[in-house]
């Protein structure tokens, strides 16, 4: 891997320095701690597995400029970056975009001024938002919430305070880096709709590259699950399954929750994306077995490249919660383990970012890839959307009955 500053050698071995909390015993990823302890040979074949191939080869992993090395190196956090191919083709240019997704930690404590903690979020973002720039990235996407701790496991209202309108604080950050480096931003924040009673959404702001503000879509799904408890803030989006025309692409964004739900990945699909972002805040006991499967099969079955953003870090909060599950109570949601990637609609995918450390990954990608799998699978034209819409209208109606048929045998003994 040409850009990764992340040694792959484990950490805390033979009773010296303990592992870095969260990391799986010493390695930031499987991918490395498979790099670092099987043999050439196996590893190659351990990763044609588990990442599938790009036009019949291994993803190639790229250089990236001093400039970005030297911020990574700097602020240490994670620096990976890859090519998806697509075939060459004798009537279309190749339609190459350079994705960056970063993920990061919360920066201060949780118990600190919120002024702070939303400032020191905004500090510690900026050199990879810079690093991003340095390497020439077209679109870029943070995380789910991203100025602020992932307080709603708290039920706490206080934490509704850092809600911002859609041309916001955070937003107009944005705006001046989206035009410095030329670059797409997908801004995802709790946000305070001023015009309709200052209500609270969980929405994905998305800056043009002028630093223009394109459009907003807001979190179709909201979860009640472990400490999730969303619903205490915000009620699900009334923004469909917007597809945004970017300069350098259509984009979709599936928040978080949304990427259980396989109907919600169709719609963007539908509405002709290219690239769908996932920005998340997930932790490794609740989903952490799903997390490489979902955005893989998505990016599969839509024929459209994925961008998987998780945060970093154990998030502690002044007060204690419980979760309606008999454990005890509890002041942290638990680890947040990071892992951000890409999927492509070939089945393959990148190696994860680190799962304790900030980090940037970047991707080049052809776009041709899309229409290029939907020729070979044919995944749209087999799909008889309209059998599952006549069932789907059916299933709505109160008197619904579920087609079974059963075996009038049943209970006969044998
Ligand atoms: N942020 C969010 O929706 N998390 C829910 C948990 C999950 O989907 O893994």
């Amino acid at each position: 891997m040409a850009t990764s500053n992340g040694s792959g050698v484990a950490q805390g071995e033979e009773g010296k320095t303990p592992p870095p909390a969260g990391s799986i015993g010493g390695y930031e990823s499987l991918h490395r701690l498979l790099e670092a302890n099987l043999s050439p040979d196996l590893f190659q074949e351990a990763s044609r597995l588990l990442l599938g191939l790009n036009c019949a080869r291994p993803l190639e992993a790229i250089s990236l400029p001093d400039a970005t090395t030297t911020l990574a190196e700097t602020h240490s956090f994670d620096l990976q970056a890859f090519r998806f191919s697509a075939d060459k083709e004798f009537l279309r240019q190749s339609r190459v975009v350079r994705v960056g997704l970063i993920q990061n930690s919360i920066a201060v404590p949780t118990t600190c001024h919120f002024a702070d903690q939303k400032k020191a979020i905004m500090d510690k973002i900026k050199p990879l938002i810079d690093a991003a720039g340095a390497s020439g990235v077209n679109i870029m996407c943070l995380q789910e919430a991203w100025t602020m701790p992932f307080a709603f496991c708290t039920r706490e209202k206080r934490w509704c305070e850092f809600a911002e309108p859609v041309d916001g604080e955070s937003t107009q950050f944005l705006q001046e880096l989206a035009q410095k480096y030329n670059m797409v931003i997908v801004s995802p924040i709790l946000e305070r709709d001023i015009n309709h009673g200052e209500t609270i959404w969980n929405t994905a702001v998305v800056i043009g590259n002028n630093g223009n503000i394109i459009g907003i879509h807001r979190k179709n799904h909201i979860p009640r699950v472990g400490d999730f408890n969303e619903s205490t803030y915000y009620m699900e989006g009334n923004t469909g399954h917007p597809v945004f025309e970017t300069a350098y692409g259509k984009i979709g964004v599936n928040i978080c929750y949304g990427r259980h739900h396989p109907l919600n990945w169709l719609a963007f699909g539908l509405n002709g994306a290219e690239i769908v972002f996932n920005p998340s805040a997930t932790v490794g006991e609740l989903s952490e077995p799903m997390w490489p499967i979902e955005a893989r099969n998505a990016a599969i079955a839509n024929s459209y490249f994925v961008g998987s953003i998780n945060r970093v870090g154990t998030e502690v909060f002044p007060n204690p919660f419980t979760s309606g599950d008999g454990k005890p109570q509890h002041a942290d949601f638990g680890h947040f383990y990071g892992s951000s990637h890409f999927s492509a609609p070939d089945a393959s995918c990148t190696p994860s970012l680190s799962r304790y450390r900030d980090g940037l990954i970047i991707s080049d990608m052809d776009l041709n890839l899309c229409r290029q799998i939907k020729d070979k699978w044919a995944f749209r034209m087999t799909a008889r959307y309209e059998m599952y819409a006549s069932l789907l209208s059916e299933y709505l109606k109160p008197d619904f009955k579920p087609q079974v048929i059963v075996d009038p045998l049943i209970n006969k003994k044998a």
